[in-house]
């Protein structure tokens, strides 16, 4: 039967794509739908009153975005092969790709990064003397459109911005994944681009952290002076906190690192206060609490079962507000003498979105070696990773439910 009279659509839910195309030799069912199968899709067509013909696809399959959001130097690429490997498996680049590509695949995800966005190359900016945070240097537009395609499951040519010589590159494909990161100096900038998130994660490193862990890479690894290094972030300051630092507003997980408040005037910036602040009634998101969901409690853990040298741990945590929201805050001030010892601590923390007990402990043991592994900031970034794969499943089955409803 040819598709010539009138039809509309109500999404199915917020993965299905809408076109006005229509298709012939369907029939319908009935309820008046005309519905189209293939293996990852499924396209429904409605009669209507009006004189509107649309069809939806809605696939189980579509990804799911996350964005992750920090300043250069603060721990994106750590946090992203803590996730990564939560779903198992090695990240890599693009295979025969451009050496020089930002984009890591694993069978799960794939991790873009948004300077790939940058609209000015090293010299542009330098010509128009703006930085790379300053949103004239990179193209909104573009972005929102491929990370919109991506997750409606279309591919995309994607530039690249290659870091080695500060041009821009020839672009390269980009295939939807299951879970799609974008990670950067803005994914939650564009209200556009925000909207498209699933889960949004901003990693919040206070300026004395910050400065500490620019030293120990950039002066120990990459051979730049001190004062270079202090020159480079107070430069990148007043940009930083007009452009990069606000997003943190609308995230709906924030890792604050901070200096520790377990040495009087510390400012080594060695031992870490870590905050996992967690926006409540977030879909799909069900914050992780310490002993009694809504309480405040505050936990020193040390003694028979953790070992714990000088200044100690200290967990903390309890309902808070964040910008105008309400949010619950799981904080570790100190570090860990012995990884394994941390199943005690696991043991006590509820909601964590284990496959199995340990798991945590697991995970963190897996990559002892990975910056931050003795702190909060590992233990919360493998928290978050945890928590992702969760929203994930949950995404999809609800997905697979809608079909189903569909179909029946
Ligand atoms: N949790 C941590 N504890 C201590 N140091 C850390 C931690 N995370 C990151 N660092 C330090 O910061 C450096 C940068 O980390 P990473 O490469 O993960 O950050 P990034 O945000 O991806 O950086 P860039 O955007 O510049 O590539 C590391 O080499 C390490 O020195
Ligand atoms: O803030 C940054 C994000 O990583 C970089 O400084 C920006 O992308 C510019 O890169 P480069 O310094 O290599 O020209």
């Amino acid at each position: 039967m040819a598709v010539s009279t009138v039809y509309t659509i109500q999404p199915l839910n917020s993965s299905c794509s809408i076109s006005t195309q229509t298709k012939s030799h369907l029939g319908f069912n009935q309820k008046h739908q005309i519905l189209f199968y293939t293996k990852r899709n499924i396209t429904t067509i409605s009669r209507s009153s009006n004189n509107v013909s649309v069809i939806t696809t809605c696939s189980a399959e579509k990804p799911v975005v996350i964005g992750l959001a920090a300043d250069s130097g603060c721990g994106k690429s750590t946090f992203m092969r803590r996730l990564t490997s939560v779903f198992g498996g090695a990240a890599e680049p693009p295979k025969g790709g451009n050496p020089d590509s930002n984009t890591l695949i694993s069978d799960t995800t794939t991790v873009i990064c948004l300077d790939d966005y940058h609209s000015l190359d090293r010299n542009g900016r330098k010509e128009k003397g703006v930085t790379a945070l300053d949103p004239r240097a990179n193209d909104f537009d573009l972005m929102y459109e491929q990370v919109k395609a991506i997750k409606d499951g279309i591919p995309i040519e994607k530039p690249i911005y290659n870091h080695v010589t500060g041009l821009l590159d020839p672009p390269e494909l980009i295939k939807p994944p299951k879970i799609f990161v974008i990670e950067g100096l803005h994914p939650m900038y564009d209200q556009r681009v925000r909207d498209l998130l699933d889960f949004s994660i901003y990693l919040d490193i206070s300026n004395e952290v910050k400065f500490a862990w620019k030293i120990q890479r950039d002066m120990a690894e990459r051979g730049h002076s001190l004062e270079s290094i202090k020159a480079s972030i107070e430069a990148r300051k007043p940009d930083f906190d007009a452009y990069i630092d606000p997003q943190k507003q609308y995230a709906d997980a924030v890792i604050e690192v901070l200096p520790t408040q377990l040495i009087p005037d510390d400012n080594e910036g060695k031992v870490l206060r870590v905050r996992l602040i967690q926006k409540e009634g977030v879909k799909f998101f069900n914050p992780v609490y310490l002993f009694d969901e809504g309480s405040t409690i505050s936990w020193i853990p040390c003694g028979r079962k953790l070992t714990c040298s000088y200044p100690g741990i200290k967990f903390s945590y309890g309902p808070d507000t964040y910008y105008g929201q309400e949010v619950s805050v799981l904080e570790m001030d100190g570090q860990f003498d012995r990884l394994d010892e941390l199943i005690y601590v696991e043991s006590h923390l509820s909601n964590l979105s284990t496959k199995f007990y340990g798991e945590v402990t697991q995970q963190m043991l897996k990559h002892s070696d990975f910056p931050g592994s003795n702190n909060g900031t590992g233990l919360f970034q493998t928290i978050i990773g945890l928590k992702i794969r969760d929203l994930y499943e949950q995404i999809v089955a609800t997905r697979a439910e809608s079909l189903q409803t569909a179909k029946a």
